[in-house]
């Protein structure tokens, strides 16, 4: 037994020696509890670790070594098995049932498989039989120390996954909304991948987490990215991960979200913004499960569902070349159309009712207001008016007092001619004399356009901002990459306008 004992630590030890000399050098010094009656071999093995650059608290029984365990945390613990008084199993069992966050190794004298065993069922990680080579000890402790390492990142890993999965209430009973639901419930029992299509603010991630949550994988994991919050530089290494070393900043090897997701589901949330480069490796990974971490050559194969979404026209942006066609039919097997606010008839006043909290109310006239409000950002956008109004109103009642200017003066300018909202509206050049922005909304003509109302509003509450943009996106609940590309889009379509329709907010 003692012979298999050190032909395996030998083995371990040689074969990854380096690798524990790197995390040696560079982690915290490991924390190491020795708890052993033989005062010669407790001392000298203190000073040889204490040598080697690590922290050793060494102490002679189970009782001393609970009150060490009360005061500070370890990261290993070395223990005698037999020692006068408790013996070094009965310590195990103590911090086992303790919750004691600690990896421990146990020293054997007999060597015996019995205790071995024993040991190993209480939840040791290894055992030593003595005497032992300082050497094979240090191997262990570090072996240990990397285990400890693990279990921690891999409940940070699992706290971050449930944090992402909070219940999803879909609300709505409009027919637009129960053709989605009924939707949901076809395509949540397969494992194909999904693509959601919405304006923003739709509910396409409370869409893609009630399909996870109606699939067979709901108790597996759901992590989600945006692929338009990051930069594009670091989509690929949150994506597929990437080795120590792989670029500056890479100073740890760090699994990608496909791993991490790993049996369970991916929401990739503004799919359209992955960079064109990367989209082969996703093709890949949907094709046959296959992916390497960033800068590394071993591949991997993982087993992920993907549901994505985007408020871009995708098809459009295969046509002009921004998407690759074979990833567009990859991730298009099965596709749900979310509905704008304004589609969803009734489902208004029950979004109101939801977000609002008790005992508040709201007056009828601001319910016909809002109903007749377009909605440019969607539920998001009426969520953020409810709670902003319940922050001015007294007297938990919303009054039209309540609402923001632009919401009222849309209205005002369809109340009593149209019954439903305008036809047209766009935006006049803005000069010295003209109102603010919000009042050079014209109405009446032949067609509606929403990329002005939500210009309007953009440009409205940018000018609130002072033009800072970070703010100016934080008001819209729209990230600052989205927002400099609305900016962009609408000088584009300011350049194509007749010249007293510009914006000079943009300039
Ligand atoms: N059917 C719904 N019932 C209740 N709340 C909803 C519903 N749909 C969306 N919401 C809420 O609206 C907000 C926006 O939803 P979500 O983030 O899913 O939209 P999105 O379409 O993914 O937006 P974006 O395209 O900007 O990422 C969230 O607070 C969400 O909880």
């Amino acid at each position: 037994m003692e012979q298999v004992s050190r032909t395996r630590v030998r083995r371990k030890y040689h074969r990854s020696r380096h690798r524990f000399k790197e995390i040696a050098m560079t982690e915290t010094p490991m924390k190491i509890l020795l708890v052993e009656d033989e005062e010669d071999f407790r001392d000298s093995c203190a000073r040889w670790m204490q040598r080697k650059g690590y922290s050793v608290t060494g102490v002679s029984n189970a009782a001393e070594a609970l009150t060490q365990l009360d005061q500070k945390t370890f990261d290993v613990g070395v223990f005698d098995m037999n020692m006068p008084g408790m013996s070094g199993l009965e310590l195990l069992q103590r911090i086992h049932q303790d919750n004691v966050e600690i990896e421990v190794i146990m020293l054997t004298g007999q060597g015996t498989i019995e205790t071995a065993v024993s040991a190993m069922k209480l939840g040791a990680c290894d055992f030593l039989s003595k005497p032992c080579s300082l050497g094979d000890l240090e191997s262990v402790c570090l072996m240990a120390r990397e285990r400890k390492e693990l279990r921690k990142e891999n409940k940070q890993l699992k706290a971050v996954i449930s944090r992402q999965r909070p219940a999803a209430q879909m609300v709505g009973e409009s027919k637009a909304m129960q053709d989605v639901m009924r939707m949901v419930e076809k395509v949540a029992p397969t494992d194909k991948p999904v693509l959601i299509e919405g304006e923003s603010g739709t509910g396409k991630e409370v869409v893609a987490r009630s399909i996870q949550q109606a699939s067979r994988l709901s108790d597996k994991p759901f992590v989600t990215i945006n692929c338009a919050a990051l930069p594009e530089n670091l989509v690929e290494s949150e994506l597929f991960g990437h080795q120590k070393g792989a670029f500056t900043g890479a100073t740890a090897e760090k699994p990608g979200l496909f791993e991490i997701a790993d049996g369970g589901t991916i929401f990739i949330d503004e799919i359209g913004e992955l960079p064109l480069a990367l989209q082969p490796k996703l093709l890949r990974v949907l094709e046959d499960g296959s992916m390497r971490r960033v800068g590394c050559h071993r591949e991997r194969t993982v087993r992920v569902r993907v549901i994505a979404a985007t408020n871009r026209d995708l098809a459009a942006e295969v046509q002009a070349g921004n998407f690759r066609e074979d990833l567009y039919y990859r991730i298009n097997v099965l596709s749900l159309v979310l509905p704008p606010l304004r589609e969803r008839e009734g489902d208004i006043d029950r979004l109101i009712d939801h977000y609002l909290p008790k005992p508040w109310h709201v007056e009828a006239n601001v319910r016909t207001v809002l109903n007749r409000y377009p909605w440019p950002g969607n539920i998001r956008q009426l969520i953020n008016i409810v709670q902003r109004a319940t922050i001015l109103a007294d007297n938990h009642e919303i009054t039209l007092d309540d609402l923001p200017a632009q919401i009222i003066d849309f209205t005002n300018g369809v109340s009593h001619t149209l019954p439903s909202p305008p036809t047209s509206l766009y935006v006049k050049e803005n000069s010295p004399e003209t109102p603010s922005l919000e009042k050079q909304v014209v109405l009446g003509e032949p067609e509606f356009h929403l990329d002005d109302v939500a210009r309007v509003h953009v440009l409205e509450v940018l000018k609130k901002e002072n033009g800072n943009k970070a703010s100016a996106a934080r008001k819209l609940g729209i990230h600052r990459r989205k927002l400099y590309r609305l900016l962009e889009r609408f000088s584009e379509d300011a350049d194509k306008q007749p010249e007293s329709v510009t914006t000079s907010v943009l300039d």
